[in-house]
């Protein structure tokens, strides 16, 4: 039986919770083949777990896209692209794809690490890889970052943020408010060009949401493969990570990682959608 071939261009996360890792277990959990060209490898300091961060050359990139493509692949995200000649690489991958299932989650840190990556990064981006974009991912501070607005604060924030990044070129856009939005629930706002939709499921107390994000646009994609729309694709996302974070757990004294097979084991929490 053929499967749909989905791709993640994207980093290592040697700790297995975020990076193509999170990205492969979210392809297989979705019924997709998960298939992996790697920008750069991500380890941890055993003592304290700082990052850090290793590119891999760039001819070695090139020859995994161009491994990948010759596939025939029918979605492809993208995840931690480095540098600004990474992203440009990305955006002529993504072009040569023929696909228009193209997710970008516009990494620019780690949860817990307050550096970006790269400054020049975002301006590359916008360039590069949101005019592709069925949907882009950011989180509160990528979304800010993109539009250019600083980082949204309240709804009214994130939906006029929201219209910026779609302006820049992105079909559309999901703004994920996470833990770090002062509501009362875990809210995410959609925006599909036309209409706003809130996203809200119940706001886990616990801290084990490491991967969280790479979790969230890995669904969109392997739902984008398997026909949903991308309405539909968002919603089962949302429904996929509530319960991968209900259900994540201490990896080491210093991260926990979601679990990535939640939702086919326990189910997954209930996600209501309003139109605002
Ligand atoms: N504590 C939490 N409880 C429930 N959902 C959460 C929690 N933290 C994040 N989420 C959800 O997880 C997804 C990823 O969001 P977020 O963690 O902000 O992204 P990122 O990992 O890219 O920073 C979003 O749907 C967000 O609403
Ligand atoms: C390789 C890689 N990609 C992406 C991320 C971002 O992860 P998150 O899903 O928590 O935003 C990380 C964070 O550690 C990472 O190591
Ligand atoms: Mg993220």
């Amino acid at each position: 039986m053929a499967l749909k071939k989905t791709l993640t261009i994207a980093g290592s996360d040697t700790s297995g919770g975020a990076g193509m890792q999170a990205d492969l277990k979210t392809f297989q959990e979705h019924g997709t083949y998960g298939m992996v060209a790697l920008t750069v490898v991500v380890t941890m300091d055993p003592n304290g777990w700082t990052h850090n961060v290793t590119p891999l050359p760039t001819e070695l990139l090139q020859k995994q896209i161009d491994t990948a493509l010759s596939t025939g692949i029918d979605a492809v995200k993208t995840g931690m692209l480095s540098t600004e000649e990474i992203i440009r690489m990305a955006g002529e991958a993504i072009a040569k794809s023929g696909t228009s299932n193209v997710v970008i989650d516009p990494v620019m840190v780690c949860k817990g690490d307050d550096e970006v990556l790269n400054p020049g990064n975002t301006d590359a981006m916008i360039q590069h890889l949101l005019p592709l974009a069925a949907v882009t991912t950011p989180n509160l501070f990528e979304a800010g970052q993109l539009a250019g607005t600083g980082t949204p604060k309240s709804i009214d924030e994130m939906k006029t943020a929201a219209k910026k990044i779609h302006e820049l070129g992105a079909k559309a856009v999901v703004i994920k408010g996470g833990k770090a939005l002062a509501t009362e629930k875990a809210t995410d706002l959609f925006f599909d060009g036309a209409t706003f939709y809130l996203l809200e499921s119940e706001k886990v107390a616990s801290t084990f949401n490491h991967g969280a994000g790479c979790t969230f646009a890995a669904s969109v994609t392997a739902n984008l493969a398997n026909g949903l729309s991308v309405k539909e694709a968002v919603i089962e996302a949302k429904e996929f990570v509530s319960a991968a974070i209900a259900h994540g757990w201490a990896l080491n004294d210093y991260v926990g990682p979601v679990m990535h097979g939640a939702k086919s084991r326990f189910g997954a929490p209930a996600v209501t959608v309003t139109e605002i």
